[in-house]
């Protein structure tokens, strides 16, 4: 099981989304920015290193989610999802295809990955 964290950025209203490429796992499908925990890492210390290696901005966290366990065919993940708020930098993508910034009620539009769905629920429920 690998555990990973992920941010929900909230700046004006709208949350930042990013698509995985074609040559990551899961590819093209979108999810929240992060990765995974590192030995002796925090979540906390890996949410917002993640956030600056993978968009180059500095966040704020605000609070956590419940965490969601999911299996993939070929491996099973703990997400631990952050709400978080934009602090500043302009936004350079070091590995994904693409960004945008979406209002709560536009995020059911995107193909996320499997693992999301719950957490997106959950955000929306709020
Ligand atoms: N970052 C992120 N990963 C997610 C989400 N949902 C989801 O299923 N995942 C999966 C995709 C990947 O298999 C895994 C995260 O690993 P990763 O490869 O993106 O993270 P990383 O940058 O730390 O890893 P690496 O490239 O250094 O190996 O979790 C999500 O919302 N955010």
């Amino acid at each position: 099981m690998i555990n990973v964290t992920c941010a929900i950025i909230e700046h004006n209203e709208k949350i930042v989304v990013v698509q995985r490429s074609e040559f990551m796992n899961l590819p093209l499908k979108w999810e929240f920015p992060g990765g995974k925990i590192e030995n002796n890492e925090t979540e906390e210390a890996c949410i917002k290193r993640e956030i600056k290696e993978e968009l180059n901005i500095e966040i704020e966290l605000i609070s956590r989610l419940s965490p969601v366990t999911y299996k993939y065919p070929s491996f099973e993940i703990k997400l631990i999802p952050f709400i978080a708020k934009y602090i500043n930098g302009e936004i350079n993508l070091s590995e994904h295809k693409q960004f945008d910034w979406l209002t709560k009620d536009r995020l059911n539009n995107l193909d996320w990955a499997e693992a999301d769905i719950a957490i997106l629920k959950e955000y929306q429920s709020l």
